[in-house]
């Protein structure tokens, strides 16, 4: 059974109701997955979980949350090499650059992240929260 960790920050619900979908998605596929609003989580945890999927939206002008989220994806970062990752978030008006830019970033790390990464337009509707549910249930896949 694998285990999974969605790690996510969330300000007004919208990654959150991603993380939540992402979490059922890899349960029903028989994950043993657990769900951590970011400060519950650590760098030491990143080595309890064979895949690990950080939840985050774009926030400052294309850019990780920078107060809670951005210090301990951090501290994970020296943890990366060769982990299975998964990436999501909501987004508003941008184009989805913070996105672009974050895969670059755990790719260059060495990460591996065999779905790729899921964003979603402000709050997630029906159909985007099967994805996110089929995004964990790939992943767990
Ligand atoms: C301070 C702040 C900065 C933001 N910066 C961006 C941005 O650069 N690009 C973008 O597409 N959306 C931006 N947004 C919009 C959020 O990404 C969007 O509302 C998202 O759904 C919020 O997700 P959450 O409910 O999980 O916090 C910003 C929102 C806030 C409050």
């Amino acid at each position: 059974m694998k285990k999974m960790a969605v790690v996510y920050w969330s300000g007004t619900g919208n990654t959150e109701q991603m993380a939540e979908a992402v979490f059922q998605g890899a349960k029903e596929a028989g994950a043993e997955a657990e769900l951590f609003q970011v400060g519950q989580f650590s760098a030491k945890s990143v080595e309890d979980f064979d895949v690990v999927i950080f939840g985050c939206p774009s926030m400052g002008a294309e850019v990780l949350e920078e107060a809670e989220f951005e210090p301990v994806y951090e501290a994970c970062k020296g943890k990366l090499s060769g982990k299975t990752l998964g990436l999501f978030g909501s987004y508003g008006w941008g184009d989805g650059e913070w996105m672009r830019d974050w895969e670059q970033d755990v790719l260059q790390l060495g990460a591996l992240l065999p779905q790729g990464y899921l964003i979603l337009n402000e709050t997630p509707d029906q159909e985007g929260l099967e994805e996110c549910k089929n995004y964990g249930k790939n992943l767990a896949g």
